[in-house]
């Protein structure tokens, strides 16, 4: 049975969270922030918004968009510095009234938008500063806790308005990460076949198909991807918005989460600050494409030529942290079966950091 056939037979009950959401309006394009106030009539999402921004991304696009929305509706506006639960509820607090949330920025400042319009039942629009992670149209979230960091269910945008001109902009890193956040899809699929082989864990093939394809229509358009190109943020956005949506079809991050995103999860914990979250997962992508024995030359290739950073070095995280995080990534979320659980060892965990400077 798949996974897709396992959330319609359970649907008999009414849990939200086994539905397969997906956003209504999704406008990529140049200048199409303008739009952002037709995008809340068509959907007809009541006066009052809350916009949550960050504090970079204020003025990026965060203010432009209060003014926008000021015309026609009672607009309050939050800059979040972090993500944390506790941010959360505060910003619960604040949009209790709201009849919907926006958020402006990137993948910190969408996910807080999703859980907290999540937990009071209210829409939110999706508006992306940059194109770096693949959080930007799924209906999953990830918030760090105590515990490590934790896949949330939480539901998609209602609506996704991405301005390729203001993603162009952004400094071309955020795009790489953004890439490479993709091309991790590769080797979270092949955790996930090697979890429904070994464990009999669901498997949805088409959340598997359209993953997988997207990563391979990034890396063939990798050439069109570059510093400042409108083209290059409108193929990443695209890619991001697909990614996204396997993992709604799939109704969890497996899609585009394992082994490597396990890895980039450690190091957000005993290096934090330290590299991008796509930055992170690419490296932990061509570790992982080893052991599975796949094309991890090619997985560097794809990054480098993206402008993505392969080595822990690239990052400012140094080896032993790195060897450190390679062994904690099992921990985290230890239901999630990888090929990080198949018997790592400190020595093997050196030797695979290692082998990511070799020519
Ligand atoms: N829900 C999901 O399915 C997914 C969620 N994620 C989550 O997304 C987060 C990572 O997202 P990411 O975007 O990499 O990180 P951040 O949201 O932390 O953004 C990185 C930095 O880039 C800045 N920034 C964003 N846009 C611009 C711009 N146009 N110009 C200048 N600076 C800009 C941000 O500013 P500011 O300080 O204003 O925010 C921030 O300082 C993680 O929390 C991760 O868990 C990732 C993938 C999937
Ligand atoms: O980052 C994600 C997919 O790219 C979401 O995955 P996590 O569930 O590991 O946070
Ligand atoms: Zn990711």
């Amino acid at each position: 049975m798949s996974a897709d056939g396992i959330n319609l037979l359970k649907s008999k009950a009414f849990d939200k969270s086994k539905w397969m959401q997906l956003p209504r309006d999704v406008v990529i394009g140049h200048d199409v922030i303008e739009h952002l106030p037709a995008v809340c009539e068509d959907l007809a999402l009541g006066r009052t918004a809350l916009v949550i921004t960050g504090t970079r991304t204020r003025d990026v696009a965060g203010d432009r968009v209060r003014a926008l929305l000021a015309e026609d509706y009672a607009v309050t506006t939050v800059a979040t510095e972090e993500i944390s639960l506790e941010t959360i509820r505060k910003i619960e607090e604040i949009g209790g009234e709201a009849d919907f949330f926006v958020g402006v920025g990137g993948g910190r400042v969408i996910d807080t938008a999703k859980i907290a319009s999540f937990n009071l039942d209210r829409q939110f629009i999706s508006v992306p500063t940059a194109a770096s992670h693949d959080g930007i149209a799924s209906s999953r979230a990830s918030v760090p806790t105590v515990e490590g960091n934790t896949s949330m269910t939480a539901h998609p945008p209602i609506a996704v308005v991405a301005d390729t001109g203001i993603i162009a902009r952004a400094p071309h890193r955020l795009l790489a990460a953004g890439c490479a956040d993709v091309i991790s899809n590769y080797t979270a699929i092949l955790d996930w076949e090697l979890s429904h082989r070994l464990r009999g864990e669901p498997l949805s093939e088409y959340a598997l198909t359209l993953s997988r394809m997207t990563a391979e229509i990034l890396v063939k358009d990798a050439d069109l991807i570059r510093p400042q190109s409108e083209e290059g943020a409108w193929i990443v956005t695209k890619a991001l918005v697909s990614s996204g949506v396997a993992m709604s079809i799939a109704g969890s991050s497996r899609p585009g989460s394992g082994g490597e995103h396990k890895f980039s999860h450690a190091l957000d914990r005993l290096a934090p600050g330290k590299g991008l979250h796509g930055e992170k997962c690419g490296i932990g992508a061509i570790i992982t494409m080893y052991l599975h024995g796949g094309d991890w030359r090619g997985i560097r290739q794809s990054l480098r030529k993206i402008g993505a950073p392969t080595t822990p070095a690239e990052i400012g995280v140094d080896d032993e942290t790195a060897v450190e995080a390679l062994l904690a990534a099992k921990t985290i979320r230890p239901e999630r079966f990888t090929i990080l659980d198949m018997g790592l060892t400190p020595e093997s965990a050196r030797d695979l950091i290692k082998m990511l400077y070799r020519e």
